[in-house]
């Protein structure tokens, strides 16, 4: 679990993140969401000790970074996958880390199979695609076999294999009931990855809830309809106050502010066919902007 209170850091005159208080609870996947320059490596560096917070603190699992035993062993980071030396191995490199934290050698071929590495582990990781780069910073972070578990950006730039692979380990990783807490700039991709979102804007919360209840608070939910008598339909409705605007495929309408339900039902009740009745779900990205919007637009008036 992370726990941050009141967490503040000030660059000179810059306020990078100003008095948040969040909880990442463990076993589950916690997106961490921000427009550019909203604080969120700032935020990861302070978990982790290396940057010192102005006001507040951030625990981890009760202990502040610099309090714990030994680090690696409760909370593995990968904050930039490229850092690794180019002409060491893949396994060089991790038993290199293994060595330098007091790790057992046998947990690198551990962490080397957990991550699909085995069969490249003797290849110069200068030589890896963007995603082994990604496995490989992944088994180090896993190293430690620790409980608390932090991703910057861990997708960028991957190809949809790479993407899907990441997201399938990290639920993995929480389904063990470990802590992962994951930035990302990609919205759908989070909207997939992310069961709750802590989601920060010129530094400060604007929420933390489950991803699902986000984009529900956010967004308006609309129900798509088609039908050969789709004129009649949009008489109907209209006459029962509910909005109602011209889908894009033909035939179609889409409803504002009525349970798909209820417009089977009043179909039903005039004969009228439908050939769809589909609830429209918001999506993360809409949440986003709006939520983000707000925030700018509160912070600017301030
Ligand atoms: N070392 C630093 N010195 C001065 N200002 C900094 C420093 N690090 C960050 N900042 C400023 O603090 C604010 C927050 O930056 P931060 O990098 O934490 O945001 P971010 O949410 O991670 O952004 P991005 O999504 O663009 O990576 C920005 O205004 C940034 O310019």
């Amino acid at each position: 679990m992370i726990e941050a209170t009141g967490l503040t850091k000030h660059y000179g005159r810059t306020v990078a993140v100003d008095d948040l208080s969040f909880t990442v609870e463990s076993g589950r996947v916690t997106g961490f969401l921000g427009p550019n320059g909203a604080g969120k490596s700032t935020t990861m560096r302070m978990i982790l000790g290396l940057d010192r917070p102005t006001g507040g603190r951030v625990l981890i699992n009760g202990k502040h970074y610099h309090d714990l035993h030994r680090p690696l062993r409760t909370v593995g980071a990968l904050l930039d996958a490229k850092w690794v030396h180019p002409n060491r191995s893949a396994k060089a490199h991790l038993q290199w880390l293994a060595k330098s934290n007091n790790i057992p050698n046998k947990r690198v071929d551990e962490v080397l199979e957990l991550v699909g590495l085995t069969q490249v582990a003797k290849r110069r990781a200068g030589g890896f695609s963007l995603g082994m780069s990604q496995r490989l910073g992944i088994a180090g972070t896993l190293l430690g076999d620790p409980q608390v578990l932090l991703f910057d950006e861990p997708v960028n730039g991957l190809d949809p294999e790479g993407i899907l692979w990441i997201r399938q380990f990290m639920h993995r990783l929480a389904d063990q009931g470990r802590t992962v807490f994951v930035s990302s700039h990609l919205l759908s991709e989070m909207a997939q990855t992310a069961q709750d979102l802590i989601v920060i804007g010129k530094g400060k919360l604007i929420a933390q809830t489950s991803t699902a209840q986000f984009i529900k608070d956010a967004t308006e939910d609309t129900v798509k309809v088609r039908s050969p008598q789709l004129d009649r339909l949009r008489q109907l409705l209209t006459a029962e106050a509910a909005k109602v605007a011209d889908g894009t495929a033909d035939n179609a309408l889409i409803v504002h502010g009525v349970e798909a339900a209820h417009i089977g039902e009043l179909a039903a009740r005039h004969d009228i066919t439908l050939h769809e009745l589909s609830p429209q779900l918001g999506s993360l990205e809409e949440a986003f902007m709006q939520l983000t919007r707000e925030s700018v637009e509160y912070h600017s008036h301030d």
